[in-house]
């Protein structure tokens, strides 16, 4: 029997949520780890086994920010934060509840398409930027 060529593990994927809401996106400021504590992320976290990645979001804004959020759809994109963990982000609405800093973060800001300059993003973060401006409005 041939042998199967072998395959790299599928690498575990962290979602990044880009959540609009009246024309303004939510930038999260991480506390941990000491890495990127200090940074501006879009909250969202690693998808479990069997988790969808709109799932994984959706799990991940409902425990970090205590609301419910819908996930719509993936921005163009993938980066690897280190070997075996790949980040993508997605785009996701706000259903309920008012986002707070529950885990991970110690603060929030609703930014305007003017203003996604004004925090210090995660490099990563930073480079879908492009894609996030045009769902926003002043
Ligand atoms: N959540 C999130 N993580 C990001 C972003 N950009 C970026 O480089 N990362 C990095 C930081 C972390 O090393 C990794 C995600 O880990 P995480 O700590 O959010 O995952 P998690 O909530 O599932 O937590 P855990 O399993 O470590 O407890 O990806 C981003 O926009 N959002």
């Amino acid at each position: 029997m041939d042998e199967a060529p072998e395959q790299p593990p599928a690498p575990r994927i962290v979602v990044g949520g880009a959540l609009v809401h009246q024309g303004r996106v939510l930038a999260a400021r991480r506390s941990t780890p000491a890495a990127v504590a200090g940074r501006w992320e879009f909250p969202g976290g690693k998808a479990e086994p069997g988790e969808t990645e709109a799932q994984a979001l959706e799990r991940e804004l409902l425990e970090e920010l205590g609301v419910r959020a819908r996930a719509l759809s993936r921005l163009p994109g993938a980066w690897t934060v280190r070997p075996g963990l790949e980040l993508r982000f997605w785009t996701a609405e706000l259903l309920a509840g008012e986002p707070r800093p529950l885990q991970e973060h110690d603060e929030l800001r609703w930014l305007g398409p003017d203003e996604l300059d004004a925090v210090d993003w995660i490099g990563h973060d930073r480079e879908v930027l492009p894609h996030v401006a045009p769902l926003l409005h002043p």
